[in-house]
């Protein structure tokens, strides 16, 4: 029998507790702040921002909303930046990528305080990662680390492949399953004979954006499969990268799209946004 990871289900436990967190952290007078920059109006973007502003809303986090135009040049976005760094009832601040085309990424992602750096892309958070003294993880990675560890899935000596190289899924995933003793492979695009790469794997964790690209004959019988993609397939479709028709009657557990990563990626976001806000209690204290 296949377990089917519900991201969903686990997204609503895990936010039943953090309620009392933030219950707790408001008697101590501290409400948690979270602010969310979006520059453009890609629509995909659009609906993520609304989704974590709904669930920041039912947790009683204060989310602050930043819509700025498309023609936003990089020093209008630098100074909100800045502004909100120093904003002391902010806690995290995340800047939805992509930026547009004209607007210098890691420049921004720099400038972000690594101490609100609720998306922990800031190459300080990154070096922390990877040297094992985590503080504020990618929240995609961290969410899957969360819903593995929910259905008590140890990766310790596990063979892990992750299908992706990039520096907000591939990458952190691959530190963090170092960091639980996993033995990781990350493979990617140019990979030789990516079917047999990932047949070998024990867990293989899929974020190419390419839609249901991972099929059957790349799947270990009762391998755990994490599913990261959120596609339109030809029909228009929500679909993963993964082909869940045809992999899922040979996973031991693998993870729905939608209803599996997704929600447990702004599950993560407002965990790691109330941690970052209990420091100010320690801090006032
Ligand atoms: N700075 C930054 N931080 C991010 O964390 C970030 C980002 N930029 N850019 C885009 C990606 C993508 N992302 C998702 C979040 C939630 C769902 C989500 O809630 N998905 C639901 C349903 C979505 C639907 O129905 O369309 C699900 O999978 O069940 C998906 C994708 C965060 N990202």
């Amino acid at each position: 029998m296949t377990t089917v990871l519900d991201g969903k289900q686990t997204a609503n436990d895990l936010m039943i507790a953090l309620k009392q967190t933030v219950d707790e952290l408001k008697t101590k007078g501290v409400t948690p702040g979270l602010a969310v920059i979006l520059v453009g109006e890609d629509p995909a973007s659009a609906i993520y921002v609304r989704n974590k502003h709904r669930r920041a809303d039912g947790l009683g986090i204060r989310s602050l909303q930043i819509s700025m135009p498309k023609t936003t040049t990089e020093t209008e976005l630098l100074n909100k930046i800045e502004e909100l760094n120093e904003d002391p009832t902010i806690d995290g601040i995340l800047v939805q990528l992509p930026l547009p085309a004209d607007i210098d990424e890691q420049k921004v992602i720099e400038a972000i305080d690594p101490n609100k750096d609720v998306d922990g892309f800031h190459p300080m958070n990154v070096g922390k990662l990877w040297t094992n003294m985590p503080q504020v993880v990618a929240s995609t990675p961290y969410g899957i680390m969360t819903l593995l560890d929910h259905y008590h899935i140890d990766v310790t000596g596990m063979n892990a492949v992750i299908v992706g190289r990039s520096n907000i899924v591939g990458r952190p995933m691959a530190a963090l399953l170092l960091n639980h003793s996993a033995t990781v492979t990350i493979a990617h695009s140019k990979t030789k004979d990516l079917a047999k790469v990932c047949a070998q794997a024990d867990l293989l964790v899929v974020a190419t954006g390419r839609a249901e690209m991972i099929t059957a004959d790349m799947v270990k019988p009762g391998a755990i499969v994490i599913d990261v993609g959120m596609d339109r397939n030809a029909e228009g479709k929500l679909v993963g990268d993964v082909n869940y028709a045809q992999v899922a009657p040979i996973a031991s557990a693998i993870t729905p799209v939608p209803g599996g990563v997704g929600p447990m990626t702004i599950a993560s976001l407002m965990l790691q946004t109330v941690e970052l806000a209990k420091r100010r209690v320690h801090a006032d204290a």
